[in-house]
């Protein structure tokens, strides 16, 4: 190799050898050697062989690290992946529940007479743990010898407890023309039955039962039943003691694992391919096949065999505990059981959609607008502190619609909700709900609203909502017609209980493009007003009071009358003008050295400049729609 490249090689190796590298820096180091190894081969500065035997080695090391599940050694990138995969698997075989239990047993008419029969009046054998009980045609050769424990028929259901781990094939079937318990011999080989000897442990407390002629030998354990547990299954295979290794298909685990397994890992496969560009015949100097050159993915460090330990990649009772405090800190809704079925990703996105930071609003900081503010006080923030109060005919709608011309404040509005209400506050936009794949918006509408229930109280606040609720039409698209559906039906269908404490606000300039379903859902639509006098006399105050200013009351009050018809957007635009004045008054050759406090105060005339470019926004003609369409559906008085 080069001098260069030696010298390089050197200090990445005593990096590592260092021991102050972190397994991501020592991964990389490997994997840069790797590089100068094909590199120096590819100019034929290494033989074959040693490339090869260099090879080997260094990707043995790098797939250590990667592979070690020792955080402080490893990356363990194969377990985070394959964590990753079944943790996103559902398994519901733990719900499995066999019909099978003591009672069931117990009332099989067979059953009974095989007791009275036993009893005889005296008393009943028990069939005590570990019996093997041989199943078939009852009456037929049954013989009991003493000596036998015998107990009351009182106590007979207490005592009696059959079939321990029977899996879901065997089934239990009620004998028609010959009476006895029938069970299905299982799907997997089992040892072939003893007629001769049914006890696993001979003892002179056990009873003896004849096989029967056509009998199936069952070993049961009394202790194990019923179960419905994988685990209490997985002891079922196991039950027969040497069978440990015999699949329950029949086949015969070998103790290699690599025998039977023709699985590569992506590093294999790397390896493989790497070699395979720079090579097309076999390596020499190693053992033929590839898998020699690189250990098996999982654990590389550890030597597996048929005695080994296995590791699992699913994690550990204690891990768990750890994996679970991680994702707590992540999402600990996830957690929540309601949200189960929803896919992780949706439940991100909607929660990073709740809104918990951006400057806080208060109530004072809107001006005007009082029977607006009123009324939101009442439907939002008292409900949320008096739960109790606010029920029943009292209990807060469901939904609120604030309409008006643009830039009056209902994004405001909102955003103070978010502030003083206390409530979870959800800021979507229909865009967030909206997906271009089929089905996943009508899931986030789900997902948000499941999401919300779980943050009671909550505030769900659509800005722009006319676009996600417009009217239906024919023409519109399938998908955003279904999550209109959706929503209606969250909004006030099955899906919403009546103690639910969520609500939604929606804000729109376009109030008559919402559809009418949706309107009678957003119960209380609250017109939101350009402002009035006092309202617009309150930006202007409140915004000049943050700025060096000389104006007065009168002047001011000119302000005022000159701006009727504007918008509080447009007021605080007319502010913003204002405000650029004094610097438009410096010269040009000033502006770099000036300071701020030679800066002159915001007077009248600015205003005045400013009053011939800033104009109102909203139209009378505008303004008369609004204001039909609050006397038809509005909620103001
Ligand atoms: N009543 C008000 N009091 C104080 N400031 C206001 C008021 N109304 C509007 N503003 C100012 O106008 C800006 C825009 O207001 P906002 O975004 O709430 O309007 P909007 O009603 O949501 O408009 P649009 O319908 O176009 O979304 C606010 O950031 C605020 O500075
Ligand atoms: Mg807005």
């Amino acid at each position: 190799m080069s001098g260069a490249h030696l010298d390089e090689w050197q200090k990445r190796s005593f990096d590592i050898s260092s021991g102050s590298c972190t397994p991501e820096q020592t991964a990389d180091a490997y994997r840069a050697h790797i590089l100068s190894i094909q590199y120096a081969w590819a100019s034929s500065q290494l033989s074959q062989a040693g490339m090869a035997s260099l090879l080997r080695t260094y990707s043995e090391r790098y797939a250590a690290v990667l592979d070690s599940d020792d955080p402080r050694t490893g990356l363990n990138n194969y377990a985070e992946s394959a964590l990753h995969l079944a943790r996103s698997q559902r398994n519901y075989s733990d719900k499995w529940e066999s019909s099978l239990t003591a009672e069931s047993v117990l009332e099989l008419p067979s059953v009974q007479k095989t007791i009275q029969a036993k009893t005889g009046g005296e008393g009943f054998v028990v069939a005590p743990a570990d019996v093997n009980i041989t199943v078939g045609q009852e009456g037929k050769g049954s013989s009991l010898t003493p000596p036998f424990k015998t107990v009351q028929p009182p106590q007979l259901k207490s005592e009696v407890k059959i079939a321990a781990s029977i899996p879901a094939d065997v089934s239990v079937e009620r004998p028609s023309s010959h009476e006895g318990i029938s069970v299905n011999p299982p799907s997997f080989p089992r040892p072939p039955a003893q007629p001769q000897s049914v006890f696993s442990r001979p003892s002179p407390a056990l009873p003896h039962v004849n096989p029967g002629p056509a009998g199936v030998t069952q070993h049961y354990q009394s202790s194990f039943f019923p179960t419905s547990n994988t685990s209490k299954r997985k002891n079922f295979y196991n039950t027969d003691g040497g069978d440990v290794g015999r699949e329950p298909n029949g086949g015969q685990v070998s103790s290699d694992p690599r025998a039977v397994t023709t699985f590569k890992t992506a590093r294999e496969q790397f390896v493989v391919d790497q070699q395979r560009k720079h090579s097309h015949h076999p390596q020499r100097g190693q053992a033929p096949g590839m898998a020699a050159t690189v250990k098996k993915s999982l654990g590389a460090n550890r030597p597996r065999g048929a005695f080994s330990k296995f590791v699992s990649p699913i994690p550990r009772q204690e891990e768990e505990g750890n994996v679970a405090s991680r994702n707590s800190n992540q999402d600990p809704q996830i957690l929540d059981e309601r949200l189960k079925n929803f896919e992780p990703k949706i439940i991100e996105l909607i929660m990073s959609e709740i809104m918990d930071h951006g400057p806080p609003v208060g109530w004072d900081d809107i001006a005007g607008l009082e029977f607006a503010k009123t009324t939101i006080k009442e439907i939002v923030v008292w409900p949320m502190l008096r739960p109790d109060i606010f029920t029943g005919l009292r209990g807060p709608p469901k939904g609120i619609l604030l309409f008006g011309p643009p830039g009056t404040g209902k994004t405001l509005i909102g955003k103070c909700i978010a502030c003083q209400s206390g409530a979870t506050f959800f800021s979507i936009s229909a865009s967030s709900l909206t997906s271009k794949w089929v089905g996943e918006g009508e899931k986030m509408v789900r997902a948000l609203f499941a999401i919300a229930r779980c943050h009671q109280p909550a505030v769900i606040f659509i800005d722009e909502i006319d676009s996600l609720l417009s009217q239906r039409t024919d023409g519109e698209h399938d998908s955003s017609r279904r999550i209109k559906t959706e929503f209606l039906v969250q909004l006030d269908g099955a899906a919403t209980a009546a103690e639910d404490r969520i609500l939604v606000v929606g804000a729109t300039n376009r109030p008559q493009e919402i559809d009418e379903a949706a309107r009678r859902r957003l119960a209380k639509r609250l017109y939101i007003p350009l402002p009035e006098a006092t309202a617009r006399r309150q930006i202007v105050t409140n915004l000049m009071a943050q700025e060096k200013n000389q104006l007065g009351e009168s002047e001011v009050e000119r302000v005022v009358t000159a701006t009727e018809g504007f918008s509080g957007a447009d007021m605080t635009q007319l502010c913003r003008e204002a405000a650029l004045g004094p610097i438009r008054s410096i010269q040009l050759s000033d502006i770099a050295t000036i300071t701020a406090a030679q800066v002159r105060p915001i007077i009248y005339s600015d205003f005045h400049e400013a009053l011939k470019t800033v104009r109102p926004s909203v139209s009378s003609k505008d303004l008369e729609l609004y204001e039909e369409w609050n006397k038809t559906f509005g909620c103001g008085r």
